[in-house]
């Protein structure tokens, strides 16, 4: 079985506004939603969970109900941080039933334009390598800075790569990251991707993302999110 855990936890402090980003409605429809129904839409997906900021469960069931979202089985608790909420999510899970050969595909509710090609390749790429990272080349030249002002140091690009979500792993090979992650003391990496780096012996397989599955974290990432929305129409659902 494959299942999507996506994870909405967060407070959204960069965007700055009343209510958390992933509530905010875009084309008449929260955030959320529109990732929930990239999910739905899949053949493949059999089931999805969502790990939820405290206090809007709730609003998260009636909004599944309102938009007809069938596959939403379980909503987990936040966590304090990212790595906090994809460790209640993936032992909630496992608490559920879930075998741990099942593929969990991890997604931020904040990347509402992924594709179906990229819920396909990451099934496809987990299944066949074990572990599936979504992620584009880098095609800026990157500067290092310690202060954000000033630099003398540039890093060559070509072996870079910017990873976004999901990130796609076996429910077994998730949860024992996250098992030696708390033997070695480590708790709080920024992404699945960089845990499995810090830990070490894991290889994982990039699976081709896209510009359009933008992160929307501040305000002007809304706006980004708004226009590929309003021009693009249906065709990024392909
Ligand atoms: N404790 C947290 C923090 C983040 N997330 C989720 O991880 C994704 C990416 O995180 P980010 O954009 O950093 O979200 P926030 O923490 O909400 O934003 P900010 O850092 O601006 O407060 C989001 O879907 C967010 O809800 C989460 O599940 N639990
Ligand atoms: C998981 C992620 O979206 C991959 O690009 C990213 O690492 C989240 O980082 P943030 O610190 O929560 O913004």
């Amino acid at each position: 079985m494959n299942y999507a855990l996506i994870i909405a936890g967060g407070s959204g402090n960069r965007m700055g506004q009343d209510i958390p980003k992933q509530f905010m409605h875009v084309d008449d429809c929260p955030i959320i939603v529109h990732t929930l129904l990239a999910f739905e839409r899949h053949p493949d997906i059999h089931g999805i969970a969502v790990v939820c900021l405290d206090g809007w469960q709730t609003v998260l069931r009636s909004y599944a109900n309102q938009f007809s979202v069938t596959k939403l089985k379980w909503i987990f608790k936040g966590g304090d941080s990212g790595m906090e909420s994809i460790h209640n999510g993936i032992y909630g899970l496992r608490e559920e039933g879930c075998q741990g050969e099942d593929l969990v595909l991890i997604h931020d509710a904040v990347r509402p334009l992924l594709s179906q090609d990229i819920i396909s390749s990451n099934i496809a790429i987990c299944q066949k390598y074990g572990y599936a990272i979504t992620g584009i080349r880098c095609r800026e030249a990157i500067l290092e800075s310690e202060d954000g002002f000033s630099t003398t140091k540039s890093i060559p690009r070509d072996k870079l790569i910017r990873t976004q979500t999901p990130q796609t792993f076996r429910l077994r090979n998730i949860i024992e990251a996250h098992e030696e992650a708390a033997v070695r003391g480590i708790e709080n990496s920024v992404a699945s991707c960089t845990l499995m780096a810090e830990l070490g012996g894991r290889e994982m397989h990039i699976v081709p993302g896209s510009e359009k599955n933008i992160k929307v974290t501040t305000v002007e990432d809304l706006e980004i999110l708004k226009a590929l929305m309003h021009t693009q129409k249906d065709s990024w659902l392909k």
